[in-house]
């Protein structure tokens, strides 16, 4: 028996383009790194070394870079949706495509105010920073028939300094943690979300202000509950986006717990009154949860390092 081909993909990964829009002295960038993934009819090659159904990786590379010229950056969203649809509408053996991209994002850099320079504007259109606050996420799949558009974001370390106990919890034999009545509740909130947006037959979302909301949901949510476990409040922050954006209908979070420890400094003389913290990075408490719209089947990874 001949060993048979599974599942194949292939593409260029890691393609990173910036594109700058001038808009007289102001400009406007978008910074992505973007990876192409395409399968379809894929056996000849594999099999027999045949290319003759195969797209070079380096042609999908150029595409993402004539593209960014072609259709602009609107989103990380929309731009995805340009490139996969390409993929499987020109060429008969590509049947699936998955675009994966990060968006790093950018602001202007302030200058000193105009009371301290009358004659200079606050901020130039063309000098930017590098915004460390998350990095965007989107990934756009599509089979000829329908999208599955999922967003989603890592690295947006957020910490609330008050409002969050941890206590009433089992304790066995190798217990020894001590109830918290006033801890630092911290955390990187990595997030994925799933669109409800799945047929070029729907009105499409805008992919920017949808981002921005959600991203904006998440940190209210986080900032406004009264914290009794961080499962808590990853409810509360899934809850919040389900209930308030509807065209999102799952929410998947990694949330490590960043322990906080209060450091002993009675060794010293002095009393600590929840001043002073050891900040551990590891190990870490990492707790994970899909919150869900009622009535929908949950598709995101269990294993968001697998999206
Ligand atoms: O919010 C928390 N959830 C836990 O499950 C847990 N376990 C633990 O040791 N500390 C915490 N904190």
């Amino acid at each position: 028996m001949p060993a048979i081909l599974g599942q194949n993909q292939y593409g260029k990964a890691e393609n990173r383009v910036v594109r700058i829009v001038r808009d007289g002295d102001t400009h406007h960038i978008k910074d992505l790194n973007v990876s192409i993934a395409l399968s379809g009819a894929m056996d000849e090659v594999h099999y027999h070394g045949s290319n003759t159904g195969v797209l070079p990786t380096d042609t999908t590379k150029n595409t993402v870079y004539a593209f960014a010229k072609e259709h602009g950056i609107a989103s990380a969203e929309q731009f995805g949706i340009h490139l996969a649809r390409h993929f499987v509408t020109s060429q008969d053996t590509i049947h699936r495509a998955r675009i994966r991209i990060e968006e790093y994002a950018w602001e202007r850099i302030p200058l000193p105010g105009a009371d301290a320079r009358p004659d200079r504007a606050t901020e130039t259109g063309h000098s930017f920073v590098r915004t460390r606050q998350e990095t965007r996420l989107a990934q756009i799949t599509y089979d000829g028939d329908r999208w599955q558009i999922v967003s989603g974001l890592t690295d947006l370390t957020v910490l609330n300094s008050t409002n969050s106990e941890f206590r009433g919890y089992v304790k066995d034999a190798y217990t020894t943690l001590k109830e918290a009545y006033d801890r630092i509740l911290a955390t990187d909130v990595s997030a994925r979300w799933r669109h409800n947006w799945t047929s070029d037959e729907q009105g499409m979302p805008d992919w920017e202000q949808s981002y921005a909301r959600t991203k904006q949901h998440l940190l209210e949510a986080f900032a406004e509950t009264y914290s009794l476990s961080l499962q808590q409040t990853l409810y509360q922050m899934g809850s919040r986006v389900i209930d308030s954006r509807s065209e999102i209908d799952e929410i998947r979070f990694s949330l490590p717990n960043k322990h906080h420890f209060l450091v002993d400094l009675e060794p010293f003389g002095q009393k600590n009154d929840n001043e002073v913290y050891l900040a551990a990075d590891r190990p870490y408490g990492l707790i994970e949860a899909t919150v869900l719209r009622d009535g929908t089947e949950a598709a995101i990874p269990v294993d968001l390092t697998n999206l």
